[in-house]
């Protein structure tokens, strides 16, 4: 009996509105403390009809009916991804509980012996009045308060599973506050990602505030070299660079993102540790960006560092609100909107395939 089913999908496809219990169910997530995968072969039954090998008839269903498969026994998920940031999906609108736990989703994220991810998402139900509630599992395990990519993803997955009679727009409660997408009519997805944290503790970072309560163009030694830091939370916390001590404008390709990186990430003034932007400033409106993120390491893109950069660059004046990003996955277009001080987000999401695992 096959025991593991899945189908082809297409490869291309106010103020921070805080929310009562926000603290309560997203403390600050935690340096990891799981296990390294075993390695072993965690998931012998998984198989992907799209690039199956295997002589059996590939099991036709459209994507609609899987996605409302509810076998018990099988976790059925969506692979997504925002400009590289790719994320496992889990309909979880039927309890409040995330149906894998941290530990499972370090398997599950596992490039080698899991599915492979950056992160795992969870549409859970809304809670105080939002349509849903959105938690996801760094690939470490370490639960964020927010992401940027993932949210749109999260979009791009509601919109399939639900019906949405014409609306093109929800309310998600997630750590970072009340987020709200809106799924365009060319498919890309347009995210008010509420306003940014400046104040320095609120980062957090324990870097001295020099500017109203905020950190920017700060100088932090991190392995020996000075850098010119800004301090941003989107909800989840970023310290961008632009320049090192005696240098100008950061070469961001030049920067060995798995060797500075982790020392930022685990830098003791960043108490719930960073994601860190290394950014190159090609125009006043056009900047190149590498992330390391926290939890995760070094990825193609972060939807909330674009956004915290732009946010940073505009600080420390080296650019205008409304600016497009680059990062190694694609461009994300981002606006700081000086009338409700928002950060607005748009970028494309698209499905990369469906599956199904024996839990
Ligand atoms: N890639 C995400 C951010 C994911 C969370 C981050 N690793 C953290 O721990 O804060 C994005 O697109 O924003």
């Amino acid at each position: 009996m096959a025991i593991a089913a899945a189908i082809s999908a297409p490869l291309t496809s106010p103020t921070r509105r805080t929310l009562a219990s926000v603290n309560t169910l997203f403390p600050h997530s935690h340096r990891s403390t799981l296990p390294s995968p075993q390695r072993t072969l965690k998931y012998p039954n998984y198989r992907l009809v799209a690039a199956s090998m295997s002589t059996d008839a590939p099991v036709k269903t459209s994507s609609a009916s899987f996605l409302h498969r509810r076998e018990t026994g099988f976790l059925h998920f969506a692979k997504y991804h925002g400009i590289g940031n790719d994320f496992i999906l889990i309909d979880n609108r039927d309890s409040s509980e995330p149906r894998v736990s941290p530990e499972k989703a370090v398997q599950l994220c596992d490039r080698n012996f899991g599915v492979g991810a950056d992160g795992v998402i969870f549409v859970l139900p809304g809670i105080d009045g939002t349509d849903y509630t959105m938690r996801i599992f760094n690939s470490d395990g370490s639960e964020p308060e927010m992401c940027g990519n993932g949210v749109r993803c999260f979009a791009k997955f509601v919109s399939q599973l639900e019906n949405l009679h014409g609306r093109h727009s929800f309310t998600i409660h997630t750590g970072a506050g009340l987020i709200i997408p809106e799924v365009l009519e060319d498919g890309n997805v347009r995210v008010d990602m509420g306003e940014p944290i400046l104040k320095a503790s609120e980062v957090p970072t324990k870097i001295p505030a020099n500017k109203d309560n905020a950190v920017v163009k700060s100088k932090l030694v991190v392995d020996g070299v000075i850098w010119h830091v800004t301090c941003v939370s989107m909800g989840n916390p970023h310290c961008i660079t632009f320049s090192r001590e005696g240098s100008q404008n950061l070469l961001v390709d030049e920067v060995n993102l798995a060797e500075i990186g982790p020392k930022f990430e685990h830098h003791e003034v960043f108490p719930a540790r960073t994601n860190t932007e290394f950014v190159q400033v090609l125009s006043s409106s056009h900047l190149k960006m590498r992330v390391w993120e926290r939890g995760a390491g070094a990825t193609l893109a972060c939807g909330t560092g674009a956004c915290a950069t732009v946010v940073a660059a505009v600080l420390e004046g080296h650019a205008e609100r409304k600016c497009t990003v680059d990062l190694p996955g694609g461009p994300l277009h981002i606006e700081w909107r000086e009338e409700d001080n928002h950060v607005y987000m748009t970028g494309p999401a698209d499905v990369v395939f469906y599956g199904s695992l024996p839990l």
